[in-house]
């Protein structure tokens, strides 16, 4: 393990690393909620951070929940600002149409990943220097081999 960085939290609990060498520590919900069909949740977790500066935390799905159960986190990746000192709170989308998604306090329902960011310092310019993909995107090199982007 390198690179261990520390975080104050305000909180019965931490996230949790389910094991040392995971890349997200799972958050828990802190609150009852019933997630209809098609429908959002913004769910607590109760745990408040305070990420050193040139940090920031990055909420994501599990993929057990998306998989089981086709729920993800709608903004993902949710952003918890280093300066932020609120409550971590997740997004939660519920993306079966016809299952109703039941959250119990304690429930893992998302995990944070914790990454040092850069901070840029924007410079206007007359023309951008050239690369191999140019102005292309958005699926110009397609999706099977030997096709026809399309
Ligand atoms: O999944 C998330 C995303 C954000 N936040 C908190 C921490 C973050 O620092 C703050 C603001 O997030 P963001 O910048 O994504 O939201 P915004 O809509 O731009 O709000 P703001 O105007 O407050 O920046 O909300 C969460 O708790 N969970
Ligand atoms: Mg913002």
């Amino acid at each position: 393990m390198t690179d261990v960085v520390t975080i104050p939290f305000l909180a019965e609990s931490a996230p949790s690393y389910a094991h040392h060498d995971d890349a997200g520590a799972d958050l828990r919900a802190s609150e009852a909620v019933s997630i209809a069909p098609g429908a959002r949740a913004l769910v607590g977790t109760g745990v408040s951070i305070a990420l050193p500066e040139g940090y920031a935390a990055f909420v994501v799905p599990r993929s057990g929940l998306a998989a089981k159960h086709g729920i993800t986190v709608l903004n993902a990746p949710g952003t918890v600002d280093a300066g932020y000192r609120g409550e971590v709170k997740v997004t939660l989308l519920n993306t079966d149409l016809e299952r109703p998604f039941e959250v119990e306090p304690g429930d893992r329902i998302a995990q944070v990943i914790i990454m040092p960011v850069s901070r840029a310092v924007f410079v206007p310019v007359a023309e951008l220097p050239e690369s191999a993909r140019g102005a292309n995107g958005f699926g110009s090199t397609g999706i099977r081999d030997g096709a026809s982007a399309s």
